[in-house]
């Protein structure tokens, strides 16, 4: 019952004789019990958390790799014969982190109703804008609300919650992104789960991307939490019966494990892969603008590859500009590249208004040395100068033809409108290079510049992170503020009567919130401890 357990016993306030009976029991169960705790314990146990910290500090839990639980996990499945849930008997560093249980996923993704002002929508869309249908908002057909799967339904049950927040490898806010890391980080502690079950998880994720693409956002989103459930199995899976009392690992998922244990695949995966509907609907997604449900409109007009589709009246200006650059804006920017761009843009802005900010955001304010387009952030520190700088700048920039053709343009300084920011989407060239590269600028007035530094300076799994965290405290943070969350849906974008709070900097913002200040390159946090275990993050020790 207990194979593959690799027990610890924190012995701090339990009697001897209970500690012998767990330990005999346990290696009746083919457990092994350690006398000294080592890398290779799978299994803390202590009785409570204060038992825990008198055995560990705070910084070594965070540490921890083995799953720390209460002595009442044994007792219960000891009383019921078999391995029960883990879940509900992880031991908490943080008990305010039940603030969070209620938390939905996103606030921005449930109301996908246009109720959103541009400004959010267009951070929101940015990596979900070819996936993300169908187009509801107000502003712009190519605003679209975020159907990223982790974000896309309400949160799960508590105990599922509960058994993620605890993992150990996930309590640091800090948790990088080991696949994409360019830049050392000293503060993180990379995920590395043991990974023993890599042949499940690489075709969960293939799936994930399949019913994303399919605008499938709840079947999506069920192998998406799955993955960091098996990546953390301390060993090898050989039967469905060994994950049945995981947390998010239902029925249909133990099937397809089991069907992968025994065939070396999964015939569902191999069906999609060779269905026509699913690839084509896939590369349609690909083109910017369109979304599965475009996708799925024109599969079923009969097209099936990118040259059909130019011959397809209903195209949006934007997607066609999408379609035609397809390759290019799928070319990821060399870091110099963008460094020089950057440079540019600062030279012409300063030539247009003295003193303006121009800063690259997005991959590469976070160290990465490509980048898949360029997130310009601008403002002007008197407060009021950045009115109307977007039309001269993006003018200029046309004439001197490194901007090239228009995706999106919305002006709201002059008049006011959505907090006042200003937008333009468009494709840009290198200097003396016809490839086009997919550039945003966004122009934020400097009382809520650092909210928009943040935004799109990402990642988005740390933006979701900090919403998440905003709510748990009674605010709704995004791009433009952080405002009381006291509105009605109507008034949800911070219309009139609610105003943000004033922050100057990005560290004003991390403080107020109680999250630790992240570098920008410290900010590259892994993807897939986003999904349950980030949504609903337990923000301790901070
Ligand atoms: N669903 C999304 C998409 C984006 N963003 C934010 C965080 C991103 O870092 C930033 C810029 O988005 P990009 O899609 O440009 O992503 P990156 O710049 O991080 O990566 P890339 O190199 O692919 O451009 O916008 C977000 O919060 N949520
Ligand atoms: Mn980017």
């Amino acid at each position: 019952m207990f194979c593959g357990i690799i027990a610890f016993f924190v012995e701090n306030g339990v009697q001897n004789r209970r500690l012998q009976i767990w330990k005999k029991k346990l290696e009746q169960m083919e457990a092994l019990v350690e006398e000294r705790f080592s890398k290779k314990v799978t299994h803390v146990f202590a009785k409570d958390l204060d038992s825990l910290l008198q055995k560990f500090d705070r910084r070594q839990l965070e540490r921890l790799k083995a799953r720390v639980l209460l002595y009442q996990w044994l007792e219960d499945s000891l009383k019921e014969g078999k391995r029960v849930s883990e879940d509900t008997y992880v031991i908490s560093l943080e008990p305010s982190e039940q603030e969070l249980q209620n938390t939905s996923w996103d606030p921005h993704t449930k109301d996908a109703d246009g109720s959103h002002s541009e400004s959010s929508h267009a951070i929101q869309s940015k990596k979900l804008r070819q996936s993300s249908e169908p187009i509801k908002s107000a502003c712009s057909e190519n605003s679209k609300p975020d159907t990223d799967n982790q974000e896309s339904q309400a949160t799960g049950s508590g105990s599922y919650h509960s058994a993620l927040s605890h993992s150990p490898e996930i309590t640091s806010p800090f948790t990088s992104d080991a696949k994409h890391e360019t830049v050392g980080n000293s503060n993180s502690s990379l995920y590395n789960p043991p990974d023993f079950n890599r042949n499940i998880t690489e075709i969960f994720k293939r799936l994930i991307d399949i019913y994303r693409a399919l605008g499938d956002d709840r079947r999506s989103f069920s192998y998406y939490k799955a993955i960091p459930v098996i990546e953390k199995f301390p060993f090898k899976i050989e039967s469905a019966e060994q994950v049945k009392n995981l947390p998010g690992i239902g029925k249909s998922l133990q099937d397809h494990i089991q069907e992968i244990i025994t065939t070396g695949k999964l015939s569902k995966l191999e069906h999609f892969e060779n269905d026509e509907k699913v690839r084509t609907i896939s590369l349609f997604g690909e083109v910017w603008g369109i979304g599965p449900a475009t996708a799925l409109k024109l599969f079923e007009k009969g097209h099936r590859t990118l040259n059909d589709l130019e011959k397809d009246e209903s195209l949006t200006h934007a997607q066609r500009i999408g379609l035609k650059y397809f390759d290019d804006i799928k070319t990821r920017i060399p870091r110099h590249e963008v460094q020089e761009m950057e440079q540019l843009l600062q030279r012409v802005g300063e030539e247009i208004l003295s003193g303006v900010n121009i800063v690259c955001g997005g991959s590469y304010r976070r160290g990465k040395d490509t980048c898949g387009d360029m997130d310009i952030v601008i403002t002007h520190p008197d407060g009021k100068s950045h009115v109307g700088f977007l039309s001269k700048f993006v003018k200029h920039l046309k004439d001197m033809k490194f901007l090239r053709e228009d995706l999106i343009f919305s002006v709201h300084s002059e008049e006011g409108t959505d907090h006042g920011v200003d937008t333009y989407f468009g494709l840009c060239t290198y200097s003396g290079r016809e490839l086009r590269h997919r550039i945003d600028l966004k122009v934020y007035p400097r009382d809520i510049y650092a909210f928009g530094l943040i935004a799109w300076t990402g990642n988005d799994v740390l933006n979701r992170r900090l919403r998440l965290l905003a709510e748990s405290k009674g605010f709704r943070l995004d791009d433009t503020g952080l405002f009381p969350a006291i509105q009605s849906s109507s008034n949800k974008r911070g219309g009139k009567g609610s105003a943000s709070l004033k922050f100057h900097t990005e560290k004003e913002v991390f403080d107020f919130l109680g999250f630790p200040w992240l570098e920008p390159h410290e900010r590259n946090l892994f993807k897939f401890l986003a999904g349950v275990p980030a949504e609903n993050f337990c923000f301790r020790d901070i």
